[in-house]
């Protein structure tokens, strides 16, 4: 039952505690959530892999836009402008039947109960823990808006040419450090981007015609037969080349060699600030460490201004308000 969660967990961010979410949110009213979420995920992933990066992505892009309300997920309609059109999504994000499938399943075995929201963030979960990551206990009971924001989706979300200190700003507007922005971004260990997303950094990264004089310069003659100088936008290269489907710390070995594939994984540690630089550094070494901080940065993530209590609703599509 949504009474189960109350209180006005005002503002985002803050260490302590979940905002009014607990993970036995659905002891009760839908014991089986997890596992029916769990079970979408194992087959989604084995008909494509990289299904389980998109779903991680898709978590990211609703929290930093209104919160953790699934707003991601509503369709344009007379009231809507939907956040999927903004110019981090558009022809980018993905998943969206995947979390169909799961919230067609859960309306089954417990109808007007769990919210798309929570169904994102255990899909991410459940997307890191099947790609090979770190488990946690994940506070639920997230309501779902009745709105989206396509300025907020465009204003929030870092695009990938961000200088570090951009990148420090947006997270922290979400009440987010640099412990979490280098740990979170991590995330990249998983999934590709598009020739679109890293293509300045190969012909014209400082308006001079050159190239990031920072990507290693073998890993820059590949990328270029990926991202030809016109053309070839919609063409995909792995975040992480050297495990794309593995959830690991391989990531930031990459970067500390210059292989990281966008702007903002390279300034983690070429932007000049101590602190980023050096967790790159402690991540790269000791996987478990990332692990560790990967998992309390996406508990913190993951609680960004959940509505909770008798605001938003549960909704019965995760395309429509109800
Ligand atoms: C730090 C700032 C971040 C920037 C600038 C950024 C940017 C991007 C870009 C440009 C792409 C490729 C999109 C495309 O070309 O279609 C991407 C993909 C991805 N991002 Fe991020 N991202 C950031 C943080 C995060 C976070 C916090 C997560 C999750 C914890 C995340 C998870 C992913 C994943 C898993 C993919 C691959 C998705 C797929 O293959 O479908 N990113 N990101
Ligand atoms: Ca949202
Ligand atoms: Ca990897």
């Amino acid at each position: 039952h949504p009474g189960l969660g109350f209180g006005w967990g005002g503002g985002s961010g803050g260490s302590g505690g979940g905002h009014g979410l607990l993970p036995e949110y659905y002891l009760y009213s839908c014991p089986q959530v997890n596992d029916i979420v769990v079970s979408v995920l194992e087959q989604a992933i084995e008909r494509e892999p990289r299904m389980a990066a998109s779903l991680l992505r898709l978590h990211f892009h609703d929290c930093f836009v209104q919160g953790c309300d699934a707003s991601v997920l509503l369709d344009d309609s007379a009231t809507i402008a939907s956040e999927k059109r903004s110019q981090p999504n558009a022809n980018s994000l993905r998943g969206f039947e995947v979390i169909d499938e799961i919230k067609a399943k859960l309306e089954e075995v417990c109808p007007g109960i769990v919210s798309c929201a929570d169904i994102v963030a255990l899909a991410a979960r459940g997307s890191t823990v099947l790609s090979g990551g770190p488990n946690w206990e994940l506070p639920l009971g997230r309501r779902d808006s009745r709105t989206a924001s396509l300025t907020g989706s465009n204003n929030n979300i870092p695009p990938p040419n961000s200088t570090i200190q951009n990148l420090i700003t947006l997270f922290q507007r979400q009440g987010l450090d640099e412990a979490d922005l280098v740990s979170l971004s991590g995330g990249h260990t998983i999934g590709v981007a598009r020739c679109t997303s890293f293509k300045q950094r190969l012909y014209n990264q400082n308006g001079n015609n050159q190239p990031d004089a920072t990507l290693e310069r073998n890993y820059y003659q590949d990328l270029k037969t990926v991202c030809p100088r016109s053309g070839g936008d919609n063409n995909i290269s792995p975040l992480d080349f050297a495990s794309p489907v593995k959830f690991d710390n391989s990531y930031f070995k990459l970067i500390l060699w210059g292989k990281g594939l966008l702007t903002s994984d390279e300034v983690l540690l070429t932007g000049k600030v101590g602190k980023t630089m050096n967790l790159v550094k402690v991540y790269a070494e000791d996987e478990s460490h990332f692990f560790q901080q990967f998992a309390r940065s996406m508990i913190k993530m993951g609680n960004i201004s959940p509505l909770i209590g008798f605001n938003g609703e549960v909704r019965k599509n995760c395309h429509h308000v109800n």
